[in-house]
């Protein structure tokens, strides 16, 4: 697919106050804890598609794209982490966020005549077509930039937006905070923002009491790029995308979820007590999927792992709008796969998804935060899959309405293998949608797996 670039503009954030704009530095600030395992993440990127009608050149560049970027310099005021960079001092233990006069977000702005209909769908899409919609994050040793966007032109057809975020700064729920926002400004035009879109960038409130920050930096060091300098804020490069490398989304009704759930009930008399949420049935569901269509030894390790968002589960707990990492992962860690594949495979994967759920509120956690980042990091290599999750069903990316309508379609692209995305449904209420990237051969088999379960269930 072929991407014609039209220009890479910078967006600096709309500061209003001298005081602020006089001052060297507009804002720095350490990470924290939560933060620092994702410093060796890949970067997430997500893609929003938009489909207008009337998306001629002439009224995309003297209409939309003149009020996307003036909303995003307004939205930038509130949100200055996202044009700054990653710094780390010799003299200091971790990574900071340095926000300086004219640091920008840098916007790329191309036009494509790929099919529209085609990369906004649900079925398979090449994923080498879908990462040419989003932009690449400079990074270097010495400093890494925390965001960055890309704006596509589909002539006649729509546009997208694209970005790419730095996951050592912000975790999925201020991503999604910061396009609400954006959305709101752009659409609305509306200053101040509402308070459930104003991040609090306030850090006090994350104490570490237990010298958790050490740690964190003890586990991370061992997974970072340059064994030489472990002060590298460089990134792995990313994995080769080859052509057989597909992207698609699985959907899962609110009935289809019921069915399920009732299944689980009629297991058993404990079932009764498992947390049976719909992410935990759409995900242990999915995975079930994943270990089937891979086959093979019963016995060889694979692994889950969910992400827990901690902003309600600290005691005192965090503001819901909190700027940054505050999330942590939890696992079930080199089980075997012929536990997943049997009759009763996926009633086992409910109850041990429900339990790492129900960890996540228990108490200590915090206190040995550095074991489970350094358990999940240890059954990398010594799993054949391993699940993870990025979003989830209660994000409403569907409701990033830019003026223009709600998106048609919203993809995360950053996503591989057995990690897959959740989204809630854009037309109904209580369903899922479930993103999955891996190679055609083996998504037609977990497409096939996935549909005629649901059918028969
Ligand atoms: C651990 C969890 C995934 C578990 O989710 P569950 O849905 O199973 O559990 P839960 O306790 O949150 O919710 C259980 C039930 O409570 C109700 N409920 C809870 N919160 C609600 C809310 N805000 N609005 C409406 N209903 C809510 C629902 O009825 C739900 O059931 P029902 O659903 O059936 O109605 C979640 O609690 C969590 O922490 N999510 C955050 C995940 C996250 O931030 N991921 C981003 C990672 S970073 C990232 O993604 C970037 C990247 O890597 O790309």
């Amino acid at each position: 697919m072929k991407l014609r670039v039209l220009e890479v503009v910078h967006i600096i954030p709309y500061t209003g106050s001298d005081s602020i704009q006089n001052s060297a530095n507009l804002l720095s600030i350490p990470l924290t804890f939560f933060d620092i395992p994702w410093l060796v993440a890949p970067p997430p990127k997500q893609v929003f598609f938009y489909r207008l009608m009337e998306s001629t050149p002439e009224h995309f560049h003297s209409l939309i794209l003149p009020k996307l970027k003036l909303s995003l310099s307004l939205v930038l005021d509130s949100y200055l982490p996202f044009s700054g960079c990653l710094t780390w001092s010799q003299d200091e233990l971790k990574p900071r966020i340095v926000v300086s006069q004219n640091d920008a977000v840098s916007v790329t702005i191309g036009e494509t005549d790929a099919d529209f209909s085609h990369l906004s769908g649900y079925g398979q899409r090449l994923v080498s077509d879908l990462h040419t919609l989003t932009p690449e994050l400079p990074f270097s040793d010495d400093s890494a930039s925390v965001f960055s966007l890309q704006i596509t032109l589909f002539p006649n057809q729509g546009f997208s937006i694209g970005y790419t975020a730095h996951h050592g700064v912000v975790d999925g729920k201020t991503v999604n905070m910061f396009m609400k926002a954006w959305a709101h400004l752009s659409r609305d035009g509306v200053i101040p923002l509402p308070v459930s879109l104003t991040p609090s960038l306030d850090r006090s409130f994350v104490k570490d009491l237990t010298r958790v920050d050490e740690q964190m930096m003890e586990v991370t060091r061992s997974y970072s790029v340059d064994k030489n300098n472990m002060r590298s804020l460089s990134l792995s490069p990313p994995g080769e995308i080859g052509d057989d490398l597909v992207m698609a989304t699985l959907v899962m009704s609110q009935d289809d979820v019921q069915r399920l759930r009732e299944r689980v009930w009629s297991s058993g008399d404990d079932q009764i007590h498992c947390h049976l949420s719909t992410f935990v049935i759409a995900y242990a569901y999915t995975w079930t999927c994943f270990v089937k269509a891979r086959g093979g030894d019963g016995e060889r390790a694979v692994s889950f792992a969910l992400i827990g968002d901690f902003r309600t589960r600290l005691d005192p707990p965090l503001p819901a709008t909190y700027f940054g990492n505050c999330i942590t992962t939890v696992g079930c860690y080199k089980r075997k796969a012929a536990e997943f594949v049997g009759e009763k495979g996926f009633v086992t994967a409910v109850e041990l998804m429900s339990d790492l759920v129900k960890s996540l509120s228990s108490p200590g956690m915090i206190e040995t935060i550095a074991q489970r980042v350094t358990a999940f990091y240890d059954c990398i290599g010594e799993s054949s899959q391993l699940g993870t999750v990025a979003g989830s069903n209660r994000d409403g990316v569907y409701e990033l309405d830019f003026g223009w309508g709600r998106p048609i379609k919203v993809d995360v692209i950053s996503i591989r293998g057995e990690a897959i995305s959740m989204a809630d449904t854009r037309d109904e209420s209580g369903g899922v949608e479930i993103g999955i990237c891996m190679n055609k051969t083996e998504m037609d088999i977990v497409f096939s797996l996935f549909n005629n379960g649901l059918q028969n269930s």
